[in-house]
């Protein structure tokens, strides 16, 4: 390196060094004024809410939209949204249930939402996640609710039947699976534990690379990994986070068979969002039981220009053969279009419950 490079290294890093010192100035003047919004909030209403997820997503979107680069719009919105997680700690300190244990990827995306500035708070089941939220031990919580290649995750949909709860947020997350293992070599596992779906997510791959060792399904891919940190010979299928926690090794990285394999999750909480500008309402129906009657619960949307983008049936369990609808629609259920298709869908249903209104997910 000749002494000229050196003088504008030093050169630059002495910018660098600048323009820190001024984001951090930056950081601290926006900090104040989340202090100064929850002074505001708190003054108009005792039982103030702080989370904003509307506001949250609009700020998100307009960081992605304007990012001028270098950095990767997705890296730069990142940025900002652990940003936006310190400033809302400033106001209140959430508290999110997730199903557990540490480490899951319910745990990842409950932080890929909310920031790394929250509580999260491990249960033991989807329906602990439900109770904790609703007896108002956390603030929100974060279930599974359908992963692209094995579909819908019956117990969450199955649990908004009897909770009072609503839908405030998704979260998408790419699902990469590893091997991981304290064992060195893939001919010393001779038993791999994961969660049933992402044993089902890594099928190929089990039957082509360890068709001879036995699958045992666990109760979450962060239990797997915790189980085979204590067995010698075994393997666990989870997430590099597990991994970390429960000190093992990659043994086959991304063995997952669909290379676009993603999860959807929903944020759970006493009250769904505003309207962002880009949202999505998720709906509870049963139909009169009477022929033609699926026609009159989808006739509505029809009616007024509403995109369905999911609709799935289940069990009511109430009655023996008759079922619920869960459908989702773009749009919040304050849109003019949304709100005409719900007035006439509440006359042509037996039930109409809206589980939320919330924004699409940004990142
Ligand atoms: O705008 C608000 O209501 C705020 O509280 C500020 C802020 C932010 O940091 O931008 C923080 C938390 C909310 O969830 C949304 C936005």
């Amino acid at each position: 390196m000749s002494a000229g490079d050196e003088t504008t290294l030093a050169d630059i890093r002495q910018r660098i060094d600048s323009l820190d010192a001024q984001i951090m100035a930056l950081i601290s003047d926006r900090a104040a004024c989340a202090q100064e919004v929850a002074r505001i909030k708190r003054e108009a209403d005792e039982q103030a809410e702080f989370y904003r997820p509307e506001r949250e997503a609009q700020v998100l979107r307009r960081i992605h939209q304007s990012n001028p680069g270098p950095l990767d719009s997705e890296e730069m919105t990142r940025l900002f949204r652990e940003i936006m997680s310190a400033c809302l700690a400033l106001e209140q300190q959430l508290s999110v249930a997730f199903l557990g244990p540490e480490g899951t990827f319910t745990q990842a995306a409950a932080l890929k939402h909310f920031g790394h500035s929250v509580k999260t708070v491990a249960m033991s089941a989807i329906d602990e996640v439900f109770r904790e939220v609703e007896s108002g031990s956390a603030h929100y919580g974060v279930v599974p609710i359908e992963n692209s290649t094995e579909g819908v995750v019956t117990h969450t949909l199955d649990r908004f039947m009897q909770s009072p709860l609503s839908i405030c947020g998704e979260v998408e997350l790419r699902i990469h699976h590893h091997l991981l293992s304290t064992e060195r070599d893939l001919a010393q596992v001779e038993r791999v534990y994961s969660h049933q779906q992402s044993l089902a997510q890594c099928r190929e791959w089990l039957d082509a690379r360890l068709s001879h060792v036995e699958r045992v399904a666990v109760s979450s891919n962060a239990e797997a990994a915790r189980r085979s940190a204590r067995e010698p010979g075994t393997a666990a299928i989870a997430s590099e986070a597990a991994a970390e926690l429960y000190g093992l090794g990659v043994l086959s990285a991304n063995i997952e068979d669909s290379p676009d394999n993603t999860t959807r999750f929903l944020v759970i909480g006493p009250r769904s969002s505003g309207p962002s500008g880009h949202d999505k309402t998720t709906l509870l129906l049963s139909a009169r039981n009477r022929p033609g009657s699926l026609f009159a619960l989808l006739s509505p949307f029809a009616n007024h220009d509403v995109s369905l983008t999911r609709i799935e049936s289940r069990p009511s369990q109430c009655v023996n053969w008759e079922y619920v609808f869960f459908i989702d629609i773009v749009g919040h259920a304050a849109d003019p279009p949304v709100a005409g298709a719900l007035k006439e869908l509440r006359e042509a249903a037996e039930l109409v419950k809206v589980l939320g209104s919330y924004p699409k997910a940004v990142l």
